[in-house]
């Protein structure tokens, strides 16, 4: 059996790792870390964990050295220096933070403000989005999981600009996350009195989600694609739903268009493209690594809008990172991911 690890357990990122990977079939949880609670156990800081698991926090170089599959679940600009040591043992790293996801280090400057830290082994890294890169994924010691509105809005469009049906420099990205998004450190924002009964837009003049999502989309397209893109903070725990316009080169019907995502998503286990007239929601995908897409028209223009929905914390983050770790290790792509969403 494998055995992971986890850097970062403690945030709400590697708490979800450790809840999903305790339940995987084919790996062991080996140790996990943490700076501020070293030495304590995980289930004195999550008491859900009461009884199920008492790993201890260990530092970052024990979990590295101890396990085989390494998951990083830190602040942006620490995963860097672990890559090193991981490449140093040939280990796997599956990064959650957003280091490795921009390939190009022009864009990466732009939405980030520096440069590579350590740009020799950005070669090594894979865009872990299952869906475009499974061969990709399969040999590589690098894989960058895709930031949580980035999987929406990219498995949103990628059937659109892989067939040339939209205009590639019109659409627009509406999205709403729930306040885990943000994660467990305190803020104004997501304090409850500022949130709760509230929905704020906010880095509406540019979110650092935009660099990734247009490179990636550019990378399959025929033109370079361009979005604008305002997040939202809605008053619930998980979830994020994207609604987005975009204009259809030719004005096809919306049957060929819906034919064109099934067909696109036919051999990917968890994006699900809703029949015509069903409308994709948050309460739907919860606690799953499902995304569901639907798929509408405006019935007096030539707009399309497409309504991609997952859960921030599971395909927007941990489960996507097991789904990246089975592809990579060879286990089904499903394992330890079969969560039904509950009903309500
Ligand atoms: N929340 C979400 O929905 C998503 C988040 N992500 C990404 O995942 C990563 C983690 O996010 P999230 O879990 O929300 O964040 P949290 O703030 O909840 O957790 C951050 C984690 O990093 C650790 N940490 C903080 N500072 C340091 C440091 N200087 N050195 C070492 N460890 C440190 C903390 O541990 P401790 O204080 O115990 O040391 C904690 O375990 C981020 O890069 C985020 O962008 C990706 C997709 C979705
Ligand atoms: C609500 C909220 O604050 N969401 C976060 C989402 C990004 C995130 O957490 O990280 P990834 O880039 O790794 O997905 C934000 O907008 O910064």
């Amino acid at each position: 059996m494998k055995k992971v690890g986890i850097i970062g357990s403690t945030g709400y990122v590697g708490v979800e790792l450790v809840r999903l990977l305790l339940n995987h079939p084919e790996v062991k949880l080996e140790a996990i870390s943490s700076q501020s609670f070293k030495n304590q156990s995980i289930d004195s800081v999550y008491m859900n964990l009461k009884g199920i698991t008492s790993l201890v926090c260990e530092d970052e170089d024990s979990v590295i050295n101890k396990s085989d599959v390494i998951f990083t679940a830190l602040p942006h600009g620490l995963s860097e220096k672990i890559a090193l040591k991981t490449l140093e043992q040939n280990k796997l790293v599956i990064d959650l933070g957003a280091d490795f996801r921009i390939t190009d280090e022009n864009i990466y400057e732009e939405w980030y403000g520096k440069k590579f830290d350590v740009a020799d082994i950005h070669d090594f890294a894979t865009y872990g989005l299952p869906e475009i890169n499974k061969d990709t994924i399969k040999t590589s010691k690098i894989i960058a999981n895709p930031g949580c509105y980035a999987t929406s809005i990219e498995l949103g469009l990628l059937p659109l600009v892989a067939s040339n049906l939209i205009s590639t420099k019109d659409i627009i990205c509406d999205s709403k996350s729930g306040a885990t998004g943000a994660g467990r450190g305190l803020s104004l924002s997501t304090h409850f009195t500022e949130c709760n009964e509230s929905l704020s837009a906010y880095k509406i003049d540019g979110h650092r989600h935009i660099g990734e999502i247009e490179e990636v989309l550019t990378s399959q397209s025929r033109d370079t694609v361009e979005i604008c893109f305002t997040p939202h903070l809605l008053p619930i725990n998980r979830g994020i739903l994207s609604t987005i316009y975009t204009k259809l080169n030719n004005n096809e019907d919306l049957e060929i268009i819906h034919s064109v995502y099934k067909i696109y998503y036919e051999n990917c286990p968890f994006v699900k493209v809703l029949d015509l007239g069903e409308s994709a929601n948050i309460k739907n995908i919860k606690y799953s690594n499902y995304c569901h897409i639907s798929i509408h028209k405006d019935f007096r223009k030539d707009r399309l809008i497409i309504i991609s929905c997952l859960d921030n914390m599971i395909k927007g983050a941990a489960g996507q990172a097991i789904q990246n770790m089975n592809i990579a290790l060879g286990f089904e792509e499903t394992a330890g991911l079969n969560l039904i969403p509950p009903a309500f």
